[in-house]
């Protein structure tokens, strides 16, 4: 694929910058199972980048080795120019990389608010101890992330239910409920797991919709797990495709889908 540099713009006039993360050379075994082998790719600020495969084909893992999770067997993630360290966990949650879940891992009993209020955690300064202290300041602190909540809230057009518990709500509801909470971090990278799975049409079209409006509104680089292939054609700017941990496609939509290997993985064509 041809040299993108500083960035371009795509047909639909949205602009995509330089790169922001850079995955060199990644495996990632689990004792004998080697999940990840040897793949590299970047994700550019401003993209949708989706990564598809069989089931197994090694995504979530993945997933996992970008937010910073999982810490490769070999091979080297750099952010934002810098090569990544293995990491503590409150250093992972500051990096700015949010995300959402294959299975919904919400708070049932809270309500959505509340819910969207715990993406803001990792943004928060005052803690108990200063907020005794310093209250006047805890409070004007709460008040601007309250602000950003609403904007949230506004934007995903769920103000309606902002109240209700989140155990009450229908399954794609709860799904646009794990997108406000994870750009309540105002992630650098949104990663989302099969954000539209197990949804109905509707829902799906909807979804859709969300995120590309958010990456519209907020230039969110997002990276996304998704089988349903018309949905990736439809949202991604680049794919990647896995099969068997192994990094068998990377390009465009319309290049990717006319990749001979990528189409015999979805066929099942027994591998040489
Ligand atoms: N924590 C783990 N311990 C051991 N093996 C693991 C672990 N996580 C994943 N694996 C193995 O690594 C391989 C890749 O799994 P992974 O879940 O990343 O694939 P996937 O493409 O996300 O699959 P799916 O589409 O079914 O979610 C599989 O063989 C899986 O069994």
């Amino acid at each position: 694929m041809k040299d993108m540099g500083e960035g371009y713009t795509t047909p639909d006039g949205r602009r995509i910058g330089p790169v922001l993360m850079e995955l060199r050379n990644i495996t990632l075994r689990f004792g004998g199972v080697v999940a990840i082998k040897d793949i590299s790719f970047d994700i550019r600020e401003g993209e949708i980048r989706a990564i598809i495969g069989p089931n197994g084909a090694g995504k979530s893992s993945m997933l996992n080795v970008i937010s910073g999770f999982y810490v490769p067997t070999e091979g080297e993630v750099w952010f934002r120019g810098e090569k990544r360290g293995p990491m503590k966990p409150y250093q992972v949650a500051r990096l700015g990389i949010a995300r959402t879940f294959q299975n919904i891992a919400l708070f049932d009993g809270m309500s959505v608010l509340d819910n969207i209020m715990t993406g803001r955690l990792t943004l928060m300064h005052a803690g108990l101890f200063s907020q005794a202290l310093w209250w006047g300041k805890a409070a004007a602190e709460e008040d601007e992330h309250r602000e950003k909540v609403e904007k949230i809230i506004d934007f995903l057009e769920i103000q309606n239910i902002r109240k209700t518990p989140v155990g009450r709500l229908p399954y794609g509801l709860k799904k646009r409920v794990e997108l406000a909470r994870a750009l309540a971090a105002e992630p650098k990278i949104l990663l989302l797991d099969e954000p539209m799975a197990g949804m109905n049409v509707e829902e799906k079209e909807d979804m859709c919709r969300f995120i590309l409006d958010v990456n519209d509104e907020f230039g969110t680089t997002t990276v996304l797990i998704e089988h349903d292939m018309g949905v990736v054609m439809d949202l991604s700017d680049r794919v990647v495709v896995m099969d068997y941990g192994r990094k068998i496609g990377d390009g465009p939509p319309e290049e990717v889908r006319n990749n001979q290997d990528v189409i015999d993985a979805y066929l099942g064509v027994a591998h040489a």
